[in-house]
């Protein structure tokens, strides 16, 4: 009998939408299952994408424009798939990401203006536009996520956090559009209610990897 195929989910959507608490919920009812689960993050996850988050999020300096950005992201996710997140999908780990190429479609595209076919040009060839089997979008309303950051770090934000609220209506947006045309992808989640309700209905969406 062959082994289980890994599996790569990414959790993608704006700031402070619950991608992290949902991502630890995920891994421990997936452990619980027995199965080797690996969590990781973008930008980061490998020494060099840490380095260009740093260099990408923090507030020091002039920033970078549009196009180096997407160039900064691109690089980062290279390193994370060739070393971190293909070797663990071929050694049959189920891979949960916080946040991939679509946030790059969405922040540097939707927000940034860069066009979605350059972006993922990009993916091409610094990742083999290697894609998650599914992406779950968690939605929330903007004051609720608002609330959350404010409770979370006082709404101190990134580099990019801190854009103005145009700036993240578009990101929204664009990640709305993404998971419309691509709903065999995309699994959109209602990410309002309590953490365990969320929990429960990205379980539900996930069972068909299971069977
Ligand atoms: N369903 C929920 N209800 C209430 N609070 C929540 C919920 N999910 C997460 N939180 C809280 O909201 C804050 C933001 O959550 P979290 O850090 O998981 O979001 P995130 O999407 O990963 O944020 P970022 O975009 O900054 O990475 C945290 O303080 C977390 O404890
Ligand atoms: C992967 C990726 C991320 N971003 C932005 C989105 C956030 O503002 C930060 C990451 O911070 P988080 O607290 O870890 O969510 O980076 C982006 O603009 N483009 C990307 O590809």
């Amino acid at each position: 009998m062959s082994a289980a195929p890994g599996r790569f989910i990414a959790l993608e959507g704006g700031e402070g939408v619950g991608k992290s608490t949902q991502g630890r919920m995920l891994a421990e009812a997936l452990r619980a299952r027995g199965l080797e689960v690996v969590t990781t993050r973008e930008p980061g996850g490998t020494a060099g994408a840490e380095a260009i988050r740093t260099m990408l999020l923090t507030t020091d300096g002039e920033g970078w424009g549009a196009r180096a950005e997407a160039l900064l992201f691109a690089a980062a996710r290279a390193d994370h798939v060739e070393k971190l997140i293909r070797p663990a999908i071929a050694r049959g780990a189920w891979v949960i990401c916080d946040r991939f190429v679509d946030s790059s479609r969405a922040y540097q595209g939707g927000g940034g203006g860069l066009s979605d076919t350059d972006v993922l040009d990009l993916h091409r060839i610094g990742s083999e536009g290697l894609l998650p089997d599914l992406t779950v979008l968690l939605t929330v309303r903007p004051e609720v996520s608002a609330q959350r950051l404010a409770m979370r770090d006082g709404g101190a934000g990134d580099r990019i956090e801190s854009r103005g609220a145009p700036y993240h209506a578009r990101v929204a947006e664009a990640f709305r559009a993404f998971a419309a045309q691509d709903p065999d992808r995309f699994a959109v989640i209602d990410a309002e209610g309590s953490p365990a309700d969320v929990h429960s209905r990205i379980m539900a969406r996930i069972a068909g990897f299971l069977t």
